[in-house]
């Protein structure tokens, strides 16, 4: 499954840990990520992530493109919401897809613990669901 991670700057240590302590999990998937949180997940757990750009420049634009072209299965975006974001359009763009394509997304740690205990346990079915509702338009 290929699963995006992003941060805002002040739950970039949230991302590390989660990481860290999911490693297991996350080890068995492809990883992609906005440029700064993609380094630090990289340098600070060994996973292999694939980065975009950062995200005020486009990151979150060009995770929006995977979603568009179902390239992108899972997004776990750990959002600041006490923080003005310069690119907020590009946040809020991401979001609408995730939900225009049945795409899984955690904006926080507790949620993004369930998705990823469901990932694990291989306890998923929207997938199913979302194929059998096409089927039937
Ligand atoms: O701003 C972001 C998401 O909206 C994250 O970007 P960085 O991972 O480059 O900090």
């Amino acid at each position: 499954m290929n699963i995006a991670l992003i941060a805002h700057d002040k739950k970039k240590e949230d991302i590390i840990q989660f990481t860290k302590k999911h490693a297991g999990v996350f080890s068995k998937h492809e990883l992609f990520a906005t440029g700064t949180t993609g380094m630090r997940i990289a340098d600070e757990t060994g996973l292999d992530v694939t980065r975009f750009q950062s995200g005020p420049l486009g990151g979150d634009q060009q995770i929006g493109a995977r979603i568009a072209d179902e390239q992108m299965q899972m997004v776990i975006f750990f959002r600041d919401p006490l923080t003005a974001q310069p690119h907020e359009p590009d946040i809020s763009a991401l979001l609408r897809l995730c939900d225009v394509h049945q795409i899984p997304v955690a904006t926080n740690l507790a949620g993004a613990e369930i998705m990823v205990r469901a990932l694990d346990h291989d306890d998923i079915e929207w997938n199913s669901i979302i194929e059998e509702n096409r089927k039937q338009e």
